[in-house]
């Protein structure tokens, strides 16, 4: 019996059970072991695909957003092993999960790594989404955990324009074939300009963000089948943006600047300056987004909405996996039930995976 075939069985027993399909299980694992034993390999059916997706979403432990999980909208882009279809189907999955703010969550899925480990496309992308970082001698410009990539996108003859919100080109890599970067779209990019309720010179900083996160670099493995190449998107939870990629101190530092403008001291800790203006700034993206129409969530709703996807889970007969260190917001964390209570941290498949970078 091969890794691959027990691999295989595996979740198709899991999948036509939840599908109430049991009695066509021998059947389709006949299909398989042939199929296995000629090509060293198997094709899931787009059936399989879909419901592996979804469950993959389902298992993923460190997902506050699991709740959701049923309604991912999968794409098969499978048969598509040309540059210039796949640079077209990323930003038509672009355009369709933005779906101008009223955000779908997708996952587009391209061809597996085939027999012998060898990859048919890998996106080298960590989101399809994300700005562009410099080292420069006055300093850092955009952000800073994208100074890695953005140099290799410059090495491959892309050319930043330097400011703080430089869009990365996509890049991808068919085959052993050498990388190649293409512009996204502007009409494809969805951004918010930042404006806070009350303080009227947050929006004097000029910040923005963009409204799709979409994780292109993770692996999606379905009952052995390693799908190097599925980028995937749902909507913000505003802590990210607010709390993380403007507030941390190795992201875009914003904390002080945000202070002083509200008017703050920031001489000393114990006045809490830094904590109000955490709060003032992620109150300032939920309410950009809000304004705009893009789909967000607050830490607080997210949560409400991870105890009834605990509860579903129970209902289901199924067991509650999670990562404590991730559910827990960045914001006031103990003021979810998520803080106060356990979570199993064991892995179940289908699931998505880091996967080693592409390039060095
Ligand atoms: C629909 C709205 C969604 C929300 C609000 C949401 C929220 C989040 C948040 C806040 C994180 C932690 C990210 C971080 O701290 O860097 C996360 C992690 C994760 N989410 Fe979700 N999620 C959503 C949809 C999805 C979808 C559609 C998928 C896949 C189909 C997904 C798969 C994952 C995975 C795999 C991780 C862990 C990433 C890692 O290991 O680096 N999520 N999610
Ligand atoms: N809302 C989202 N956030 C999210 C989900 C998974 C992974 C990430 C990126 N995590 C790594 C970043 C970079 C450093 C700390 N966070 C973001 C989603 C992205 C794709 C689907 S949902």
């Amino acid at each position: 019996m091969t890794k691959l075939f027990t691999e295989a069985k595996n979740f198709i027993e899991k999948c036509y059970k939840e599908l109430g399909k049991d009695e066509d299980i021998p059947n389709r694992l006949g299909e398989i072991r042939e199929e296995i034993e000629v090509t060293g390999t198997y094709e899931h059916t787009f059936h399989e695909l879909e419901i592996g997706a979804k469950m993959a979403w389902r298992n993923s432990n460190k997902c506050i957003g699991r709740l959701f999980w049923d309604t991912l909208h999968v794409k098969d882009a499978r048969h598509l092993h040309d540059s210039d279809k796949i640079f077209k189907a990323l930003n038509h999955h672009l355009l369709e999960a933005s779906n101008g703010g009223k955000i779908r969550p997708t996952i587009t899925i391209f061809a597996p790594r085939g027999r012998g480990g060898k990859d048919k496309l890998r996106i080298w992308n960590h989101q399809l989404i994300r700005y562009a970082g410099y080292e420069t001698e006055d300093g850092v410009i955009g952000d800073p955990m994208s100074i890695p990539f953005t140099k290799v996108c410059e090495q491959l003859g892309w050319r930043g324009e330097r400011s703080h919100f430089d869009i990365l080109p996509h890049v991808i890599q068919v085959y052993e074939n050498e990388p190649v970067w293409q512009e996204v779209p502007s009409e494809c990019v969805l951004e918010v300009d930042l404006v806070h309720p009350e303080v009227a010179g947050i929006q004097d900083l000029g910040l923005k963000w963009y409204a799709l996160p979409a994780i292109s670099d993770m692996k999606l493995e379905i009952g052995g089948i390693e799908y190097t190449a599925a980028p995937f998107n749902g909507w913000y939870m505003g802590t990210e943006i607010g709390a993380r990629n403007f507030a941390d101190a190795d992201r875009y530092n914003m904390l002080p600047k945000i202070a002083s403008i509200i008017g703050l001291d920031t001489s000393r800790n114990s006045n809490l300056w830094k904590d109000r203006a955490l709060v003032e700034l992620n109150r300032s993206v939920l309410y950009s987004f809000q304004q705009a129409g893009v789909s967000i969530v607050d830490h607080h709703t997210a949560a409400e909405q991870f105890k009834k996807f605990e509860k579903k889970e129970k209902v289901s007969g199924r067991e509650l996996t999670g990562r404590w260190s991730w559910l827990i917001p960045p914001v006031s964390p103990a003021t979810t039930h998520i803080f106060h209570k356990r979570y199993k941290d064991e892995l179940v498949t289908p699931n998505y995976f880091h996967q080693e970078y592409p390039y060095s």
